[in-house]
């Protein structure tokens, strides 16, 4: 028995290196000119499905949580400033360990960030931390159930299952075309997303818990 779920367990993680592997490599190959039109359209996805999910659920106020984006993720900072400059609360998240959930910190643009693991940008530890009511992700695949791959940290799959054990939370991919797998592998630790959004339109995943 236990050499069987190890062995398991090694293809499954091979498995998920070499999609996350083939993905990236798809990602990388976005143009800027792509990138620049991929990023407008998110903004104005993304904040008109913050307005509805906000309406929707009566959320008075919600706190969005944005990720600031490094190598070659799609860029949100358009989507920040179009929800700062509606006085959306938004947040970024910042990062501990691998496997742990995320805490996520005030951002206002303009304000400084500071270097974290990874080449990540993140607010200074002195911000004020809140539970997002949203969630924009990153990823490196995803597919239509509303599974995702990011790095291999587990870390948004640990964020995910802290915050949905105690209020509804709307996760939201974030992702190139390119990036839509036709089935991401899953562990029973995996948290799906309620969409996915990209350049070319918004998805609602069948495997939703919020919608
Ligand atoms: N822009 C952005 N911010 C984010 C994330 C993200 O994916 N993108 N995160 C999403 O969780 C969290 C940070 N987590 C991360 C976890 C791992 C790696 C990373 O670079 N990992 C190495 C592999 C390390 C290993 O296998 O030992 C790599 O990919 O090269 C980056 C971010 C929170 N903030
Ligand atoms: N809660 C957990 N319990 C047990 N194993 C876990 C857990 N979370 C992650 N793992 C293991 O860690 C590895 C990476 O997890 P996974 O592939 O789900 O991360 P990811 O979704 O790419 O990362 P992230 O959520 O940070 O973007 C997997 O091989 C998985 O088996």
């Amino acid at each position: 028995m236990a050499r069987a779920s190890f062995s398991y367990s090694l293809r499954m993680s091979d498995l998920k290196a070499e999609l996350r592997r083939r993905f990236l490599a798809r990602r990388d190959l976005v143009t800027p000119q792509e990138a620049h039109e991929a990023a407008a359209a998110i903004a104005a996805q993304g904040f008109a499905l913050v307005e509805r999910i906000a309406r929707d659920a009566q959320i008075e106020g919600p706190v969005v949580s944005v990720y600031w984006p490094i190598r070659s993720e799609l860029n949100t900072r358009p989507l920040i400033e179009a929800l700062a400059a509606k006085d959306y609360r938004v947040t970024l998240p910042v990062m501990h360990k691998v496997r742990h959930p995320l805490v996520f910190r005030a951002f206002t643009p303009g304000d400084d960030l500071v270097k974290g693991p990874f080449g990540l940008s993140e607010p200074a530890e002195d911000m004020p931390a809140y539970d997002p009511d949203i969630i924009f992700s990153p990823l490196a695949a995803f597919d239509r159930r509303g599974f995702r791959l990011g790095y291999g940290g587990g870390i948004y799959d640990a964020t995910l299952a802290e915050i949905r054990a105690g209020k509804r939370v709307v996760a939201i991919g974030v992702a190139y075309s390119c990036q839509e797998a036709d089935h991401v592998p899953i562990e029973p630790h995996d948290q799906p997303l309620d969409f996915v959004m990209t350049e070319r339109g918004t998805i609602t995943a069948s495997a939703a818990t919020a919608a």
